[in-house]
């Protein structure tokens, strides 16, 4: 039994809007981390840090007053939002989230309610504005992330301790819901919020600000998109109230994590997203470790659609407005694979099949189109396919250009092998199975 809550989710199950439906038929975004850490990209007089690039104001080598002065050298020459736009267009991408302030608190917009902007720099000008049309007019949607914590504002508290604390956090929190509302009224086309850094006490223990803010903001901007890591409830619980329901639109804590079980998203909407490297977000020059290929990308999409979420790819551009080799080369190789695949990610969702080894279901929402995305290839070539009850398969054939057509073996009741001609694929391959739900003569008739 449920206590009762002030500041608790207010919405039991999913939204079921237009704007969240189209949300949910993206299903592949583009994270873009921007901002003064691009300028020392992970390395400081001749140090490399190891944690992650956008953390290295919190480097013990690193004098914050140095960092602090970064922005007298932000003059990104080579930004072109344009270009940008297409490239993320070419990829497949759907949706966009940018960063307009990390914890930096550095502002990529010319805020009037802070000096540490954009406006301060060599470029002078809006980094946003610019950014948010060109993706628009590619079709591409736009979601800002905004970072609570704010280690440049005199006035941010990690947790007060005393009275005077008190006072200037609240002082900060009027400047969150000034930037905020400055954000909603400078770019309208924008579809939500993407909030970050809420998990310190401060903010952990102001259920009430949190949930007073979300409700300002949606109704400057009704049908906002604001996942579950904005809020907290009243006894400090976040993501889930103390009922263990969702607060906010969509669970927003896959991060650097997937869903493995359609069990583990309670039937929730739900992101992941996604850095290439280990874990950098913000421009690192020297990537360590191991840097995920464009099929690893392509199967965490893959696995995300199945289990009916979004996934969400991080790029960090450099200081001068370009973007590294090995993001550009893997822009390009998931969009030559989503050119010929993307339909079975768009509107893509949980099939209710069983998973078999060769890889993914995903089904075309609404309809009795399942996607079978095969990433492992079996040895004997059988790919077994078995059906629920009341279903059979009525066709397959693979998605590439020309179609290939494939006759299924029947091997038991709802049960099939379906066998493609060569096995020596190098990205995944999708199959379309047309199924049909019958009553009867379920004689698994193909
Ligand atoms: C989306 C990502 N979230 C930010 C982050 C994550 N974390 C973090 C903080 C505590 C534990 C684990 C992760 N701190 N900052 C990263 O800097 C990036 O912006």
């Amino acid at each position: 039994d449920s206590i009762t809550l002030q500041h608790g989710a207010h919405r039991i199950g999913n939204r079921t809007d237009a704007g969240m439906a189209r949300w949910r038929s993206l299903r592949l975004g583009q994270f873009i981390h921007w901002g003064l850490y691009a300028i020392p990209g992970g390395e400081w007089k001749g140090k490399t840090y190891n944690g992650a690039a956008e953390w290295i104001r919190s480097w013990k080598e690193m004098p914050q007053a140095e960092y602090d002065n970064l922005y007298k050298q932000f003059n990104p020459v080579n930004y072109q939002p344009e270009q940008w736009a297409l490239q993320a267009k070419n990829m497949g991408a759907k949706y966009m989230i940018i960063t307009t302030k990390h914890h930096d608190g550095f502002c990529l917009w010319p805020s009037k309610y802070s000096r540490y902007t954009v406006a301060s720099s060599p470029w002078k000008k809006d980094i946003i504005g610019p950014m948010v049309d060109a993706y628009n007019k590619n079709g591409i949607d736009v979601y800002l992330y905004f970072s609570i914590i704010d280690w440049n504002h005199p006035d941010w508290r990690a947790s007060p301790k005393t009275p005077a604390d008190s006072i200037a956090y609240g002082r900060f929190k009027v400047f969150v819901k000034n930037q905020l509302q400055e954000l909603l009224t400078k770019y309208p086309t924008i579809k939500g919020f993407w909030f970050d850094g809420t998990w310190d006490d401060s903010w952990k223990n102001d259920g009430a600000f949190s949930d007073e803010l979300e409700q300002y903001l949606q109704k400057i901007h009704p049908g906002l998109i604001i996942g579950s890591r904005l809020r907290a409830d009243e006894k400090g619980a976040r993501h889930f109230d103390s009922n263990g329901r969702l607060m906010g639109d969509y669970e927003q804590g896959w991060e650097r994590k997937l869903p493995e079980k359609i069990a583990d998203i309670h039937g929730n909407d739900w992101e992941g997203v996604m850095t290439i490297p280990e874990n950098q977000w913000g421009y690192n020059a020297r990537w360590a470790g191991h840097i995920k290929s464009a099929n690893e990308l392509i199967e965490m999409l893959v696995k995300s659609t199945s289990l009916a979420g979004n996934f969400v790819i991080n790029f960090g551009p450099k200081s001068d407005g370009t973007f590294r080799t090995e993001e550009v080369q893997r822009m390009q190789e998931i969009g030559q694979w989503m050119k010929v695949n993307g339909a079975a990610i768009y509107n893509g969702g949980y099939a209710g099949f069983e998973k078999q080894d060769w890889g993914y279901y995903i089904r075309k929402n609404g309809t009795d189109s399942v996607f079978m995305v095969v990433c492992n290839v079996p040895v004997s070539g059988d790919l077994r396919v078995k059906l629920p009850q009341q279903t059979t398969l009525t066709h397959a054939a693979t998605l590439e250009n020309p179609a290939q057509a494939i006759t299924p073996e029947v091997t038991g009741k709802n049960e099939y092998f379906l066998r493609l001609e060569t096995k020596n694929f190098h990205t995944p391959v999708v199959i379309l199975l047309q199924t049909s739900r019958n009553t009867g003569n379920d004689n698994g008739r193909f």
